[in-house]
This record gives C-alpha cells, structure tokens and sequence, in this order.
C-alpha cells in the first residue's frame, strides 16, 4: 500500500460555490432501503446508545444500530419499536447463542430492518458463517458485517452476503488495539477506507477516529457511505454513561466495547475508559453536524452529498495516532 493517511493529514480542496445559502444543500443519504438525514451514526457501544436514543433516532430519521451488550433485551427492543412503527437495527455477535437467537427472530416474525455483525477482527470464517445463517433465516434484514481493514476482507463477507460492511480496525479513541496488538487501521484510517472502498461494490461504513464534523466529509469523500462515530456522540445529556463532577466540570463516561468495564474481566482488553466533557443535547450536536455537512457539500461546488466524492484533495502531513493517548 502506497501513500498512506488519515484525517488529519487531509484536506478537501474547494470548488465553485452553486447554493445562495447552504441551507440549500441536502445531507439526507439512502441506506439499505431508507432515507436518513445524515450520513452518521452513532457507534453501537453501551455510553453511546441506549432504547431511549435508538427510539428518538429512528422518530427524526437518523440512523441507529441498537448495541449488543444486553442481549436478552433485544427481542422486547424489536417488539417495541414496531408498537410505534419504527425501524428496529439490532447487533449480534457471533457466539453459538447467536445462532439460535436468529432463527428465534425468524420464528417470531420479528425481522429487524437491519443487523449488524459487531465483531473485532471481521475477517474471520465465524463471521462468514453467521452472515449465511442470518441471509438464509432473515433474508429481508439489511445485513452489515465488520470490522475490517482491507478490500480481500471487504470482498469476502460481500460474497458471502453481507449487504454492507464496516471499516475500521484500531482507530477508536478509546481503542488500544494498535497498541497491544500492532495491527489495525489505527494512523492510517481514512487510506484504508479508500483502499477498501475501490474494492466494495455495496456501501461501506468508515468506523472510527473521526474526531472533528470535517472529518465526515472527508470519509464521504474517500467512499463512505455511512460514518460510525463513538467520541464525538460520547457525554451528551441523554448518553447512558455516568456522569462525574470534577473540578467543578461535568464529565461522563465513555468506554470500549472490548474493555475492562464492558467485559468485566481482564482477558483480551483492547479498549479503555475515559470522561468527555458533558455536551449539551444530543440534538444540539445533530444539527451543527448537518450544519457543518451543508457547509462542506456548498465548498464541494454542489447541492447533495455526492458533490463531496469528487472533489480534490492535498495531503498536508502525517502522524499516527490521530490525537489519541493511551490514558
Ligand atoms: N473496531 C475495532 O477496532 C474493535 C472493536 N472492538 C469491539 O469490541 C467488542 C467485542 O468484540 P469481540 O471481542 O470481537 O467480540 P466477542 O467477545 O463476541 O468475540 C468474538 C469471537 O471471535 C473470537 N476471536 C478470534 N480472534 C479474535 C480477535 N482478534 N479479536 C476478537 N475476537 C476474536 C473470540 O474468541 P476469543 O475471545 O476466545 O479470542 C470470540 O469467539 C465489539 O463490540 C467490537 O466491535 C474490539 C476490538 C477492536
Ligand atoms: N479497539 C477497540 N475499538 C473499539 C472498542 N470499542 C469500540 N471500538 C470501536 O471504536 C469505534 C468508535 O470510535 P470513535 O473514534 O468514534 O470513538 C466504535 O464504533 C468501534 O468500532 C474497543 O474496546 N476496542
């Protein structure tokens, strides 16, 4: 691989401005059969998404992926969300229990609109196998598999059935998976997911280190079609994380799904804790994020999204951890 970058090292190079105002531009983007305001979500971890937000996404049309981590939770979650005719976006692992939870979906007639396959290392044989066990029992579900880092890992859980797939491995902020295991797309993000994005041929969603509103553009501009994003969604008055007074400063948990505090053991961490600063409503930050997507598509020299996948670029500099510290 030649010429490798991530977020920090680029920068979008603006084209002639077509809008009077950017309010005139349009982030809404169509994901497995639905229309979405934005081009985000938020990441399936337990500080960053809960029933409450998933049920509050889904009314304003934003895209959700509910977190797996409460397991049992997850078939009153489907039944709820279609009391109020909503989508229902679940994740499952790929442990024996999953099996037999899907074909319970099935039986129940309880098709979720979209799963999604949350599992570190995506380019595996258990993650191929689950994609056809849930394409042969769920066949209607809009099927997302990850995480992965290269087009061969892209292409295969494509050919298996996946119908999107996750890219990102290592460049979360509360990830120390780069660290403790050398590998990963960590420092390298945003050319992986141009790397991988030339060999998908459905949508890709880039996972990880976006640390700045500008860095959704650049993702969009690199091929994704969806930006997972954990940190900047982290600390919001509706977060699920505790909330901490120090030094006279509100903070609130975030952790990582592969941390101590998650697994509730020691054995193969490769995530961390950490307080953000609290932020105010979560609507608040959905809002200056379309704002800010509006302001890029204008610098694109369009009016929709897709104004950003074309447009130029200069690569300024280079770093490797994107900002991050191990503590
Ligand atoms: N995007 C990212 O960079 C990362 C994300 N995470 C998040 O952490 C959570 C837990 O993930 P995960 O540990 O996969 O889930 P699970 O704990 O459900 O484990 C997945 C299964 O894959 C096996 N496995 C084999 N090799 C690996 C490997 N290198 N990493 C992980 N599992 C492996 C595990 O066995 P065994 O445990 O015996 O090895 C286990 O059976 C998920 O939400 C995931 O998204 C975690 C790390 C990186
Ligand atoms: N290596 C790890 N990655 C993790 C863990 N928990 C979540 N994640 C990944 O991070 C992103 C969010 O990244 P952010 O930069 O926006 O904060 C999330 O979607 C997962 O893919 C973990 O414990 N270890």
């Amino acid at each position: 691989m030649e010429n490798v970058f991530d977020y920090e090292d680029i920068q979008l190079v603006p084209a002639k401005c077509v809008v009077n105002s950017r309010s005139e531009c349009d982030t809404s983007i169509e994901f497995g059969g639905r229309s979405f305001k934005l081009p985000v979500v938020p990441a399936n971890m337990q500080t960053i998404i809960d029933e409450n937000i998933a049920t509050y996404l889904a009314k304003n049309n934003y895209f959700y992926i509910m977190h797996r981590f409460e397991p049992e939770k997850r078939i009153d979650f489907i039944k709820t969300m279609r009391e109020q005719d909503l989508f229902a976006s679940i994740s499952v692992g790929v442990k024996d229990d999953e099996y037999a939870f899907v074909e319970s979906l099935a039986e129940n007639n309880l098709v979720p609109e979209y799963i999604t396959i949350d599992i570190a290392h995506g380019h595996s044989e258990p993650v191929i196998r689950m994609i056809k066990h849930i394409k042969k029992h769920l066949p209607d579900s809009f099927l997302i598999a990850g995480n992965v880092g290269t087009p061969e890992a892209v292409r295969e859980l494509e050919h298996a059935g996946a119908d999107a797939t996750k890219v990102g491995i290592g460049p979360g902020k509360v990830c120390i998976t780069k660290i403790k295991t050398g590998f990963g797309t960590g420092g390298w993000q945003l050319a992986a997911l141009r790397w991988c994005a030339k060999a998908a041929s459905k949508p890709i969603i880039a996972d990880g280190g976006i640390r700045t509103h500008g860095d959704i553009a650049k993702s969009v501009r690199f091929g994704a079609s969806m930006v997972m994003i954990g940190s900047l969604f982290a600390g919001h008055e509706e977060s699920p994380g505790e909330t901490i007074e120090k030094d006279g400063k509100k903070l609130k948990e975030y952790f990582g799904s592969a941390s101590e505090f998650q697994k509730g053991e020691k054995k193969n961490v490769e995530g961390k804790k950490m307080y953000v600063e609290h932020k105010g409503a979560l609507q608040d930050t959905l809002t200056e994020m379309e704002q800010d997507l509006q302001s890029s598509i204008s610098y694109a020299g369009g009016r929709q999204l897709d104004a950003i996948r074309t447009v130029d670029y200069v690569v300024v500099k280079n770093s490797i951890f994107n900002g991050d510290k191990v503590f």
